[in-house]
């Protein structure tokens, strides 16, 4: 549905993309993961027509950004969706479906789509952060978009708004929607997302399912070993560990050499209380990728 083939965009003499190429599938959800700076809304204004690239090349469903074909298709949704804080949230869907040529009588269901139907004959201006964030996907959800570009859409919910928002893009992606939603947190866009791509400088530095990113980074696991009181010494010589504290002794190894280093804690016998094996955090995950000389 959506992609980009080596596309480059400047500012003056600043880099903003260089020569990011990737895809989105029909009901595929894509995390665009950055920090501040990375790229993440230059791609996006790229995708929705807004600017145009110097290099490179973008299709939306086989049409050029920005094309009439493509703005049909396509549905945005920025970080921070404002609406006249007088109007009710039925009021201002019908005026946004009226914009886009279709029938206003579709406001009640759309809002009813996103959890706002016991709200909808409330002013705008009485809605909380989350409600304002969902009229703003009921808005975009107008003319069946197949595609989603969703500027960090969950920034300033509460888990609970976030965990809706998530299940609600499920469902449009199990219709074939292909969504691009950016985010500066990989914690957040873990389990409800399909791939994730991860930009810095203006560079494509990931593209890939979390579980292979672990795999490919190769990241090095912790192991917490508990030794028994006044063991700890004889342990964290014996394992060439670090010691904590009283009782506890760090050591970290390649994940393939994990099973061996378990072995020889194993080995050690009653010195040894317990073991805790420490995976890479996703910020490790994070930070690896986004640091790395590509
Ligand atoms: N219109 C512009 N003129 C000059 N420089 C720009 C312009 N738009 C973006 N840039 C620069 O391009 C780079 C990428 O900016 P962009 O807004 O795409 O980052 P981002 O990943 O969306 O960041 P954030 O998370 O802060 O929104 C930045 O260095 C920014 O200063």
């Amino acid at each position: 549905m959506l992609t980009l083939s080596q596309v480059t965009r400047t500012f003056g003499g600043l880099t903003a993309l260089d020569a990011v190429s990737f895809a989105v599938a029909p009901g595929e959800r894509v995390a665009l993961l950055g920090h501040n700076g990375a790229g993440k809304s230059t791609l996006m204004k790229l995708v929705l027509g807004l600017i145009a690239a110097d290099g490179g090349r973008i299709s939306v469903g086989g049409h050029a950004p920005g094309s009439h074909a493509a703005r049909a298709l396509t549905a945005y949704l920025p970080e921070n969706a404002a609406f006249h804080p007088a109007l009710t949230g039925a009021e201002t869907l019908r005026y946004y479906l009226r914009l886009r040529g279709e029938d206003p009588a579709k406001a009640g269901a759309l809002l009813d789509r996103v959890g706002l139907g016991p709200a909808a004959q409330r002013r705008i201006g009485t809605y909380s952060k989350g409600m304002r964030q969902r009229v703003g996907l009921a808005q975009a959800l107008i003319g069946h978009p197949r595609l989603l570009v969703l500027d960090e859409p969950t920034s300033g919910l509460d888990p609970v708004s976030r965990r809706d928002f998530y299940a609600l893009l499920a469902e449009l992606a199990a219709d074939g929607a292909a969504i691009l939603l950016s985010s500066h947190a990989l914690t957040e866009v873990e389990a409800r997302t399909d791939r994730i791509a991860i930009l810095s400088g203006g560079r494509l530095m990931a593209n890939d399912t979390l579980a292979n990113l672990r795999r490919q980074a190769a990241l090095p696991i912790r192991l917490q070993v508990s030794a028994r009181p006044g063991a700890a010494d004889e342990v964290a010589h014996r394992l060439q560990g670090g010691r904590r504290n009283g009782v506890l002794v760090d050591l970290s190894c390649r994940p393939d050499e994990k099973l061996d280093r378990l072995g020889a804690i194993t080995a050690l016998g009653p010195m040894v209380e317990d073991v805790e094996i420490l995976p890479p955090s996703l910020e490790d995950l994070y930070t690896h990728y986004s640091r790395r000389p590509s």
